[in-house]
């Protein structure tokens, strides 16, 4: 991969927690939960991250946001994740499982979007209402959206609103962590039509986090396979499910018929 397509690097990441102290002479020890993590994602991209539960993707999303201490380096665009000099926070958005614990249920809608506009101070309040209002349209909501309340909205809504609202500082990635988990079969696909459409048309480089080999499969370019806290396997979408070359991997394939 040359330089200047390379997005996010992410180079021999571990992470450890300190177990609880059983006793007050005895001391507790270090869990492991990511064990030199290495992988890479091109700008434009969509890359999946698949693996059971507990296996260490949602403690890796939270190294790639900075939230907790790793070893190893984790770059976006060339520059460290770490570096507080630069407002790389901005790059890098995220979005959960549950759309509407994300969602302020006091604000409307119209207030949540403007919110990291206003944060960093860009624009004012007419140009952030419009620009509120063409994310509304982009993510497949109507302008009647902006004054409604997050519980007067559906699941799949909801969860758009999100994925606006991530967008709003048109970040460089979007993470989508177990994104379409919580949401019914039908609504699901609508939101990975829609992530799709974001990637192909607008660019955006998306790391697809999921414990669904069928979507991830289906989604995304490129997919490294994790468990228990380590990366098996790492190859094309296609590659990955006609040849899976570890048997981890056949194993999830297995699961999934
Ligand atoms: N600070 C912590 N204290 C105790 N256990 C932790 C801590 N951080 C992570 N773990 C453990 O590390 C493992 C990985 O957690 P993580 O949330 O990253 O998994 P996951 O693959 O995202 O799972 P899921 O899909 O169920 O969310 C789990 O067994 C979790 O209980």
């Amino acid at each position: 991969m040359s330089k200047s397509n390379l997005l996010l690097s992410v180079r021999n990441v571990s992470n450890f927690y300190k177990e609880r102290s059983k006793g007050i002479f005895s001391k507790g020890g270090k869990t492991r939960v990511l064990d030199d993590v290495s992988f890479e994602v091109c700008k434009g991209e969509v890359f999946g991250i698949v693996g059971e539960s507990g296996c260490g993707k949602s403690t890796l999303s939270k190294a790639i946001l900075n939230l907790i201490n790793f070893t190893g380096e984790i770059t976006i665009d060339g520059i460290s994740v770490r570096d507080k000099k630069k407002d790389i926070r901005k790059d890098i958005q995220i979005i959960f499982q549950d759309p509407k614990s994300a969602l302020n249920p006091m604000k409307r809608i119209g207030w949540i979007m403007e919110e990291p506009l206003r944060v960093h101070k860009i624009g004012n309040d007419n140009s952030r209402k419009k620009e509120v209002i063409d994310m509304l349209n982009l993510v497949g909501l109507d302008e009647s959206f902006y004054n409604r309340y997050p519980h007067e909205l559906s699941g799949g809504q909801q969860q758009r609103i999100c994925i606006g609202a991530a967008l709003m500082l048109k970040p460089k990635l979007l993470i989508a962590d177990e994104a379409i988990s919580a949401l019914d079969v039908s609504i699901a696909a609508q939101i990975i039509n829609l992530l799709n459409d974001l990637n192909k048309k607008k660019g955006i480089s998306i790391l697809f986090i999921s414990h669904d080999l069928n979507v991830v499969t289906y989604f995304c370019d490129k997919i490294a396979v994790m468990n228990n806290g380590r990366i098996v396997e790492i190859n094309d979408a296609e590659n990955i499910y006609k040849n899976p070359s570890q048997p981890y991997t056949k194993e999830l394939f297995s699961l999934m018929i």
